[in-house]
């Protein structure tokens, strides 16, 4: 059930997103659907563009891949921008190129290039050095790495005690750079999105007690692990993460080129989260049971001006790196990591260590800048990995946020250029995207770091990543300069009052901020606690009456559009499988046409190859009856006449004998004439017929030479005949197979059937009893926008999903 996404389509036109507001409390977000927010390279000329930074990180061979064979020449680095994947034997993707489907080798372009080789202080001082400086500089920033299990994410991100990865060293840079001008009280807390809250002193006490309770926390940890490490001393845990004292090379200079001003204090604040099964847990918070460890899953929240915050994320003050170090420690420990096949400590969540930075002037805070670093959990195909029952679930979640992740990225590409797509941006599909939906729309710089594996056995999924991060190097962000004014958060009470603005208190500005429209105007996840209870029940009470009427409007409104929905479904998989059917039967009609076709053209080759050589045969061989005839006559003739005189010459012997003894020698003259005239006639009879008998034997080699010629020929045809007989096999086979492809698609077709049948029954009795359902108290677009949305609803949705799936494989089956 791993979700794959395929990003390499069309659309290379490469045009900047519009900014989003300069102020962020009073402009919202660029819509969901994105179609607002982009604009035309050219209209975007006040922001900054840049494409977003795409970094590869390729993790060495374990000394157990290089004794399984895993090293096969799959990752070949052309340049430090350019690396090259080859397929290898027994992949999917070689399998795929040798059916003539894809290609074996894949080309890839990256903002930089960091190979097995590469140090961790490399990788820091190439990829988000300068991103930190801009942070330090009141700029947002997000950095998220990306890749399958095992390729070494958090490996990069958060490196080990000896190897620090990238959190560590932008933690140090932020400290050396704030040295001895940190903010000591914590009386000045994050809020909500971009805001800062005063705290008062029973807040205070309470902020004060938390934190110690927190470290205590990983004291009562370390107790007890030092006991086991006495017993066991090769653990590698993360856990045991600690940067305080930091040994790695510190030459470089904490935060080069930033300009700063000198008066001001800075205030360090961090939260450390999850998003896991699309819930999102603060890491920090305690579990609520002992015994089953679970902890309290937060509501995703936007403000007025749609920038999303967690509600109840607990921030926690930090004065030094030790304490940044204590605060990921016990993050970790609460971090859900589950062994699965290909890593044994794999992490299932998408983890974000986000970090506030407040510049301080005097009672003014001058600015709010975050840091996240977000380690998202890999992705990985469940059959590779034998994953089941929780495991299955927690890998389809991740498998969906970064689908979802995948479609905004690839969105985000479309909607740029002249050739802009306008289309949907699916952001809030997931609480991934959602999250940092703001920073992808132009409040912050990200980049994405991709890590990979060289392994032969992951090379699929490594190709995925690869092919996502090609389209994700094509997003173009625009962000737009903020002037010092508009960075400057908002100050807020106990109740979320603003305080202050321009160093003055100002109630007016409150009504602005969080008007009762806004807050009730379409956001189902608005934060109410940031209006006065009193308020806020009067509200409820007067909107109690107009709720109720609504949700009745709209749930026969849902009934309706379920049943559209329904029909529209039943009617396209009616189409699809009269498409498929028609498909088919004409597949199958042309493949019988060619090889009746092939077959017939062959067979007539053949006989019409034959008749040629024995025609060329018959003229060679010709001898007219007549002609043959008269020499078989003359022959016998002559062999009677030959045995004549032969008896002949044997009786005149004998009677010259008897009369040479009686007769005169007058006699003996004339006997001996006649005999010597008949020996000459007789020798030269025998000279003709041996003259004879030699042609004739020369005609029969000639024959059999002409025969044994005429006998290759045939050999050699049956050969041909062979090897096209061997052809129709072959073009038998596959209609065979496309045979047995068109069954499994009509039994699918028909397991939709089934389920769109169920969903009508579903639907039947909803329409029969729509007042006794009890349903959130939601409206009707989020109502279909979560069923469609989330992967846990119900049939219909999994019904258009599989459509979506069926029409997008239907498209790619190969004639
Ligand atoms: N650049 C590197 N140099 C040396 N070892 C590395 C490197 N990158 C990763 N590793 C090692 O590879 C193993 C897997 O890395 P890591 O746990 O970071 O993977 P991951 O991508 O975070 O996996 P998951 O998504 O399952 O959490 C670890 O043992 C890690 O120490």
């Amino acid at each position: 059930m791993a979700a794959t996404i395929d990003l390499t389509h069309e659309g290379t036109v490469l045009v900047a997103m519009e900014s989003t507001a300069c102020d962020p409390h009073h402009t919202a977000l660029p819509e969901l659907s994105g179609l607002s927010s982009i604009t035309s390279q050219n209209e975007s000329v006040d922001g900054c563009e840049q494409q977003l930074r795409v970094f590869l990180r390729v993790r060495p061979f374990s000394k157990e891949e290089l004794d399984n064979n895993e090293d096969q020449g799959c990752v070949v680095f052309e340049s430090a921008e350019t690396a090259m994947l080859h397929a290898p034997k027994g992949s999917a993707t070689m399998k795929f190129s040798e059916k003539g489907i894809g290609q074996q080798v894949h080309k890839f372009g990256f903002t930089k290039i960091f190979g097995p080789e590469s140090t961790q202080a490399e990788f820091f001082d190439g990829t988000i050095r300068s991103q930190v400086q801009d942070f330090l500089q009141c700029k947002n920033a997000l950095v998220f790495s990306y890749g399958v299990t095992n390729a070494g994410k958090t490996h990069t991100i958060q490196g080990s005690p000896k190897d620090p990865g990238i959190l560590p060293r932008a933690l140090d840079t932020v400290f050396r750079h704030v040295n001895g001008r940190l903010y000591e009280q914590m009386d000045l807390k994050p809020y909500l999105n971009s805001d800062v809250q005063k705290l008062d002193t029973d807040q205070l006490k309470m902020e004060k007690s938390a934190k110690t309770a927190l470290f205590s926390m990983l004291k009562e940890d370390s107790e007890s692990t030092r006991t086991s490490r006495r017993r066991s001393s090769s653990s590698s845990s993360i856990n045991s993460l600690s940067f305080s004292g930091v040994s790695y090379d510190q030459t470089l200079d904490s935060a080069e080129g930033v300009v700063d001003d000198l008066q001001c204090v800075y205030s360090l604040w961090v939260a450390y989260y999850e998003i896991y099964n699309e819930q999102v847990y603060d890491l920090l918070q305690p579990a609520l049971s002992n015994r089953t460890k679970r902890r309290a899953a937060l509501r995703l929240c936007e403000d007025s001006a749609g920038n999303s915050y967690i509600r109840d994320l607990r921030w926690v003050n930090i004065q030094s790196t030790e304490e940044a170090s204590k605060v990921l420690r016990v993050g970790n420990k609460n971090r859900s990591a589950a062994a699965t096949k290909m890593n044994q400590s794999s992490s299932r969540s998408h983890s974000i260590f986000s970090i506030k930075l407040m510049r301080i002037d005097g009672a003014d805070v001058q600015g709010i800048s975050e840091l996240s670093l977000c380690d998202l959990a890999g992705s990985e195909r469940c059959n590779k990995t034998q994953t089941f029952g929780e495991r299955l679930k927690e890998a389809g979640n991740i498998n969906n946020s970064l689908l979802i992740l995948g479609k905004c990225i690839a969105g985000l590409r479309n909607n740029q250029g002249e050739r802009a797509k306008n289309s949907y941006i699916p952001f809030r599909e997931s609480k991934l995207t959602r999250l940092f939906q703001g920073v992808f729309c132009g409040r912050g710089r990200a980049s994405m770091i991709v890590n990979i594996n060289q392994c032969a056995s992951t090379y699929d999924e490594t190709l995925h990543v690869m092919k996502f991060s090609a389209v994700a190097k094509e997003v173009v962000q625009v962000i737009q300069p903020r002037s010092l004014e508009s960075l400057a958060p908002r100050l807020l009470g106990r109740d979320g009052k603003p305080l202050l603005k321009n160093g003055l208190l100002d109630s007016q500005a409150v009504d602005d901020y969080l008007s009762e429209d806004e807050l009730f105007d379409g956001d189902e996840e608005a934060d109410m606690s940031i209006l006065p209870q009193e308020e806020l029940l009067n509200l409820v009470e007067s909107l109690r009456a107009k709720l109720l009427a609504e949700r009745k409007k709209n749930l026969l409104q849902e009934i309706q559009i379920r049943k559209e929905m329904g029909d529209a479904m039943m009617q396209q998989s009616m189409e699809i499988e009269e498409l498929h059917s028609r498909q088919m039967a004409d597949l199958k009609e042309s493949y019988e046409e060619k090889m009746d076709s092939t077959f017939e053209m062959y067979k007539e080759a053949l006989k019409e190859h034959a008749y040629q050589c024995a025609l060329e045969r018959l003229e060679e061989e010709y001898v007219p009856l007549d002609e043959f005839t008269a020499e078989q006559d003359r022959a016998k003739e002559l062999e009677r006449r030959v045995n004549e005189l032969e008896r002949k010459q044997h009786g005149s012997a004998s009677v010259l004998q008897q009369e040479n003894s009686t007769q005169t020698d007058l006699m003996q003259p004339s006997t001996e004439e006649i005999d010597s005239e008949r020996f000459k006639l007789l020798y030269k009879e025998k000279c003709a017929v041996e003259q004879v008998c030699a042609e004739k034997q020369e005609l029969i080699i000639s024959l059999e030479k002409r025969i044994c010629e005429l006998n290759e020929t045939l050999q050699e045809a049956g050969e041909s005949f062979m090897e096209k007989l061997a052809e129709v096999q072959n073009l038998q086979n596959r209609l065979n197979y496309q045979e047995q492809e068109s069954e499994h698609l009509q039994r699918e077709l028909a397991e939709r059937e089934l389920e769109l049948h169920g969903v009508k029954e579903d639907l039947a009795k909803l329409t029969r009893n729509p007042v006794g359902q009890s349903r959130p108290k939601r409206g009707l677009l989020v109502n279909i926008k979560e069923s469609m949305s989330s992967p846990s609803s119900g049939n219909l949705c999994r019904t258009i999903r599989k459509s979506v799936r069926t029409t997008t494989s239907l498209r790619r089956t190969p004639n």
